[in-house]
């Protein structure tokens, strides 16, 4: 199968009645989820810091989606708190997508206490605030919560010490609010994406290292934002009524790392 090949799976009605906030909405892989999930019936509230690309992505689902583009920095907690609370009161909320993050790429020695600090606030402190806002919400909607992660949240990877401790502090509390939340109906998973092709990693930079990273998956390609926004859309349906704690790696089993292949260079 190519990313070519790739068929959505929900039925079209599938997340009617819902109301998702989605950070990240206006570029990359947060976009492809807010389309879907409007594509799939849901109001869905998008957010970021310009307004520039939210609207845009507003523009792409057309004139008829319940999209609303929000423009807010996620690390900023009081702000965060006000609009989960606004939309909350207005939709109520069946959904919080925390997709919003990202980083630099900086060997530990070259990371200053300040881009460490910016960083765990991105991807960890400010994932903490918006999903405790959102907690009431949910609970009323018996609601789910999707956290972006990576691929090798539980592996290492060179030049990320920052981030991968923020993600895996996501990945502790995921597990953590699965069970604390869990007698409350709200289910929290996350999504371990390989490389996905977005803007952030299409340029020139980074071009051999990911053509590098891609030739290395098991299953032989990228990941693509859709396949992410598929499953997110799942996780946050009926259909993922039972599924939470979860790390899900949509990653071609890139995961799994180099093999240790005891059959020699023809046996894998
Ligand atoms: C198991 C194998 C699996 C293999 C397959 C899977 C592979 C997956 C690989 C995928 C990797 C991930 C990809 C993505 O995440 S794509 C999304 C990427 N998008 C981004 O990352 C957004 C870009 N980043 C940023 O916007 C910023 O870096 C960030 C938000 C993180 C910080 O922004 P902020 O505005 O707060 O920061 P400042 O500019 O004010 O700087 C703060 C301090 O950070 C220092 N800094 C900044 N850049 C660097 C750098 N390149 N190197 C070192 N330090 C840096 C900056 O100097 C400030 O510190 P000081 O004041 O002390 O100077
Ligand atoms: N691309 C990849 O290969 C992989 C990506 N991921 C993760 O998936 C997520 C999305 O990545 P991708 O789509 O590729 O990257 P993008 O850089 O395209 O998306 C990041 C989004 O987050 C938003 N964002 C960043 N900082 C803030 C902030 N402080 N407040 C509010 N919004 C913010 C950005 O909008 P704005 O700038 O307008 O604020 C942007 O829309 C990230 O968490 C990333 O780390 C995981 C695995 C692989």
């Amino acid at each position: 199968m190519t990313a070519a090949d790739f068929r959505p799976v929900l039925a079209q009605d599938a997340l009617s009645g819902h109301s998702v906030i989605v950070t990240g909405a206006g570029s990359g892989i947060g976009r492809a989820i807010a389309l879907r999930l409007l594509a799939l019936g849901a109001r869905v509230t998008g957010v970021g810091r310009r307004a520039e690309t939210l609207e845009e992505t507003g523009r792409m689902a057309g004139a008829d989606a319940a999209y609303a583009a929000e423009v807010c920095d996620v690390r900023e907690a009081d702000a965060v708190e006000a609009l989960v609370a606004r939309v909350g009161e207005a939709h109520g909320l069946t959904g919080l997508v925390n997709n919003a993050g990202g980083q630099f790429f900086a060997r530990a020695e070259d990371i200053s206490p300040r881009g460490w600090q910016a960083v765990v606030n991105l991807n960890l402190n400010a994932v903490f605030a918006i999903t405790r806002a959102a907690r009431p919400y949910l609970e009323a909607s018996r609601g789910a919560v999707v956290n972006m992660s990576l691929s090798p949240v539980e592996r290492g990877a060179i030049g990320m010490s920052h981030s991968l401790a923020a993600r895996a502090g996501v990945l502790a509390m995921t597990r953590a609010l699965a069970l604390e939340w869990g007698g409350q109906g709200i289910r929290v998973n996350c999504l371990g994406p390989g490389t996905v092709l977005t803007p952030a990693l299409a340029d020139e930079a980074h071009a051999p290292h990911v053509a590098k990273l891609v030739a290395g998956v098991p299953l032989g390609r990228a990941t693509s934002p859709e396949e992410v926004a598929e499953l997110t859309a799942f996780l946050i349906s009926p259909a993922g009524a039972l599924m939470t704690g979860q790390l899900i790696q949509i990653d071609g089993g890139a995961h799994l790392g180099v093999p240790v292949n005891m059959l020699g260079e023809d046996g894998a």
